[in-house]
């Protein structure tokens, strides 16, 4: 016969067997008066970025109304519609540029209006196709600037060689390293992209924008752009993405999400596959539009609304 604390022990040891053949690892005993850990799955799924019925008014128009969208780590949205719908002027609040008229904007898990958005901003990256650099920096310098959050290279600043590492490490991973000292005006705008890219990365963000980032490029430079954004997945597994193009043919691969909007109201919002239809994107630019999904990539196809007489 087993005494009670050999039948404890025994029971303990069982636990413990069960959670090794389920690959568990025990569980921390919480001491009393200990705060409770955050769950893990609320942990990762926290919003990096929370708009709630948001509305923009200006001059007496009002440009937004009810916008309500939330990003979560991870997740890679497209922010779709067509000219002056308000896709720039969501990402505006998403980027920590413009506050809204209304509703609430929460970025990195802070309320617009309650923090410093210059500070907030440098936590983002942002890539914008018509960076406005003068200088002929090299690729590698115009990568630097993502750490002094600067167009151009601060005056008398001089990079520590862990920062001039980790830049060269960037560099490789989207395939920059034999272009690193070539200089800005001379680079193709597909190099320009992916420097920028680089750029955003090196400021170690949360949140990177991407405002219409295939502008001007070719079908190859294209595709090489689109690679370099469907590589992040891999490489910064958390990052969340949010960008902005008029173009199916433009997604990557790894878009997760996708809003749709129109007239400054959001028409359609959710997972990729449920929003972008052929019904939700021939309603959002009000015009007959067939969509296709092949290969994981997208593709649009306006239908002409009545046969031209020859
Ligand atoms: N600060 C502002 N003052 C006045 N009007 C503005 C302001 N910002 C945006 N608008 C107007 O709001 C509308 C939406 O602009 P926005 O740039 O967000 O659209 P968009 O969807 O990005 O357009 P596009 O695809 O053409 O770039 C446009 O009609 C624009 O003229």
């Amino acid at each position: 016969m087993c005494s009670h604390q050999d039948r404890v022990g025994g029971a303990a040891r069982n636990r413990r067997r069960l959670r090794a053949l389920a690959g568990r690892r025990p569980r921390a005993r919480r001491r009393r008066g200990q705060p409770v850990p955050l769950r893990r799955e609320r942990a990762v799924t926290a919003p990096v970025v929370a708009l709630r019925d948001v509305g923009f008014r200006r001059n007496g128009r009002q440009i937004l109304e009810d916008v309500t969208l939330e990003v979560r780590a991870g997740e890679h949205w497209a922010l779709l519609g067509p000219n002056g719908a308000g896709k720039s002027t969501i990402l505006g609040f998403c980027g920590a540029v413009t506050h809204p008229s209304a509703g609430t904007v929460e970025v990195l898990g802070e309320r617009l209006g309650r923090v410093e958005l210059a500070a907030l901003r440098r936590r983002i990256g942002h890539v914008n196709p018509r960076h406005p650099l003068d200088s002929p920096l090299s690729v590698r310098e115009v990568a630097l600037t993502g750490i002094t959050s600067t167009i151009e290279l601060p005056m008398r600043w001089v990079a520590a060689p862990d920062e001039i590492e980790r830049a060269d490490a960037v560099l490789e991973q989207l395939g920059l390293s034999p272009i690193a000292e070539s200089r800005w005006p001379t680079l193709s705008q597909g190099e320009r992209g992916r420097t920028l890219i680089a750029r955003a990365l090196l400021s170690d963000p949360a949140l990177l924008l991407l405002d219409e980032p295939s502008t001007g490029l070719d079908v190859a430079a294209r595709e090489q752009l689109l690679e370099t954004v469907d590589a992040l997945e891999r490489t910064h597994p958390d990052l969340a993405s949010i960008l902005v193009t008029h173009h199916l043919e433009e997604l990557p691969e790894t878009t997760t999400h996708a809003v749709l909007v129109a007239h400054g109201r959001i028409t359609a919002s959710g997972p990729v596959a449920e929003v972008v239809t052929s019904e939700a994107v021939s309603a959002a630019f009000e015009h007959p539009i067939d969509v296709e999904h092949r290969d994981g990539r997208w593709s649009a196809r306006a239908r002409r609304r009545r046969a031209v007489a020859l």
